[in-house]
């Protein structure tokens, strides 16, 4: 019998936020990509991004390939931890967060080695619904 699955709660994988451990949550099933990182065809900045946090829309709005939907499992470590009361994961683009608090918390966070990641969060001009922060 396959080993009983993992689970984490979600306080355990937003403290994953960062390039050097990255976690983030897709479909409720979280990912460890902080090896894939580098190799992440769609740029370091996209999932230093999402790091520590529910990535679903974000992944789901690429239109990744089957390729990419299959790549994942290489990444899976366990499934997100549901309560009975459980609040859906904060996301990058959550409701409460303002264009200036991204500029301070998320591209912030990511400043060592990813300077054009501030101007570009997500290097796809595909993603239009990435909020620009202005000065
Ligand atoms: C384990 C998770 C992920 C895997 C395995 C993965 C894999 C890939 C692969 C293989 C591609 C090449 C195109 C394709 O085959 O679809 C790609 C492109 C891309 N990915 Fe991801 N990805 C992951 C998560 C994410 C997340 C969370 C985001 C956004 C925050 C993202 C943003 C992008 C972008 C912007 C592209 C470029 C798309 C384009 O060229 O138009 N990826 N990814």
């Amino acid at each position: 019998m396959a080993s009983e699955t993992k689970t984490y709660t979600l306080e355990e994988v937003t403290k994953h936020d960062k390039a050097q451990d990255c976690w983030i949550i897709i479909s409720n099933k979280v990912y460890d990509v902080t090896s894939f990182i580098d190799q992440h065809p769609g740029g370091r900045g996209a999932l230093i991004y999402v790091a520590g946090t529910d990535a679903t829309e974000n992944f789901e709005q690429v239109g990744h390939s089957e390729d990419a939907k299959g790549g994942m499992s290489h990444f899976y470590i366990g499934n997100l931890h549901l309560h009975s009361d459980h609040k859906p994961a904060p996301t990058a683009f959550s409701a409460t967060t303002t264009a200036t608090n991204i500029q301070q918390q998320e591209v912030g966070d990511a400043k060592s080695g990813d300077q054009d990641y501030k101007n570009n969060p997500i290097p796809s001009p595909s993603h239009s619904t990435i909020p620009q922060a202005q000065a």
